[in-house]
């Protein structure tokens, strides 16, 4: 690349977009690649600070910045995206539907690994709405070596799913079981069931039916089959998660013969969350903060079994780093660290 004075420069090609940022007021491109220099453009160019700018000269070897955020973008980006034309040499990653953010972080360690590589992402799981930023790309230089776009697609596709991808949720039949004798016999008003109702039809499920139970093992078992039996595609059994002796839900889910993930999360609130399987069918045993608190285990878990993945104990155990919620006055969850 050559360099000649902005004095010099009418006529001239501009060879990438031209940042002006004006506190307070303005930050963007005020010239964008391709603009032809006129007279009138001088002065404001020098207020930029421009004394300069580069003339095309094309080395062999050396990509375009805009060139390398289009290849790193298409490198690394899943279904369920979009990406926007190069801006200054970012490329942005928007959500094209509703869903659950994945990120595979080791893809993302690999790629900014390399030198000059830049992408930028929200955290893995996160849940997002059609049209929000995910992630940004771009290189450092103006034109960079292609080896190293090269070696950034290479090592993308050595991973087994997409760097970034936003899953939706599936629509899921559920299947709701609440014990307590205290709800059962009617000594006070079920408080459970609506909140369940609300978050499962929030992420585009439907509720298939919710029975009562005692604190009762084989009266549990027994409403959770039932639930089996009508095709539910996913079970939630409400209450009798902690220490107390009629806290009997987790007993009545392992004795049925459901394969236990965890009897447990460090997620809190949520701690005396379970998940088990019959088969395919999770199970969630949840524990009496998920009625009471906005936020909780359940909103971490739930989603990801919707979009489809098997939870294993070591996706569960992974969330404590991050699984503390602040209980703040306003809720603003999944604006903040809880889960990330
Ligand atoms: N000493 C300890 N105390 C507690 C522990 C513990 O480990 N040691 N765990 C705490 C955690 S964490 C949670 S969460 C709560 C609740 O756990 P449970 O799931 O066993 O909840 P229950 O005992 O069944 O009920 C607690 C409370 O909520 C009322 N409830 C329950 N279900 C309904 C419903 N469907 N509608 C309205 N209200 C309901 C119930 O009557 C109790 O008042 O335990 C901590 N304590
Ligand atoms: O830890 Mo409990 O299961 O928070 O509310």
């Amino acid at each position: 690349m050559e360099k000649i004075k902005v004095q010099d420069s009418v006529g001239a090609v501009l060879i990438h977009d031209m940042t002006q940022i004006i506190p307070g007021i303005t930050k963007g491109p005020r010239f964008r690649k391709g603009h032809v220099v006129r007279e009138e453009d001088i002065p404001v160019l020098l207020s930029m600070g421009k004394e300069h700018i580069y003339v095309w000269d094309q080395t062999p070897g050396l990509i375009h910045e805009n060139e390398a955020a289009e290849r790193l973008a298409k490198a690394s980006c899943g279904p369920g995206i979009t990406l926007d034309e190069p801006k200054e040499g970012k490329i942005t990653f928007t959500a094209a539907q509703d869903g659950l953010l994945y990120v595979s972080e080791d893809g993302i360690l690999a790629l900014n690994s390399l030198e000059y590589i830049i992408l930028s992402t929200l955290h893995n799981h996160r849940p997002v709405k059609k049209g929000a930023k995910i992630a940004g790309t771009r290189v450092v230089p103006l034109m960079i070596d292609e080896t190293l776009v090269l070696e950034a697609e290479r090592l993308a596709n050595t991973f087994s799913t997409p760097l970034l991808e936003v899953r939706p949720l599936k629509s899921f039949k559920v299947g709701i079981v609440t014990t307590g004798s205290e709800v059962f016999q009617g000594r006070i008003q079920d408080k459970f069931g609506p909140v369940l109702k609300a978050k499962v039809e929030g992420w585009g499920s439907v509720v298939l039916g919710q029975t009562f139970a005692s604190d009762d093992i084989s009266m549990i078992q027994h409403s959770i089959r039932d639930h089996l039996n009508q095709g539910a595609d996913m079970i939630l059994v409400s209450g009798g998660m902690s220490v107390d002796p009629d806290d009997v839900t987790p007993t009545a889910i392992k004795e049925m013969g459901a394969e236990l993930i965890t009897y447990g999360a460090p997620v809190l609130p949520g701690a005396m969350f379970l998940l088990a399987y019959m088969g395919n069918i999770p199970i969630l045993g949840l524990p009496g903060c998920v009625m009471y608190s906005k936020t909780t285990a359940f909103d971490l878990f739930a989603p990801r079994l919707l979009a489809g993945e098997r939870l294993s104990r070591l996706d569960i155990v992974k969330t404590g780093h991050g699984g503390l919620c602040l209980d703040c006055p306003v809720c603003s969850y999944p604006h903040c660290s809880f889960g990330k």
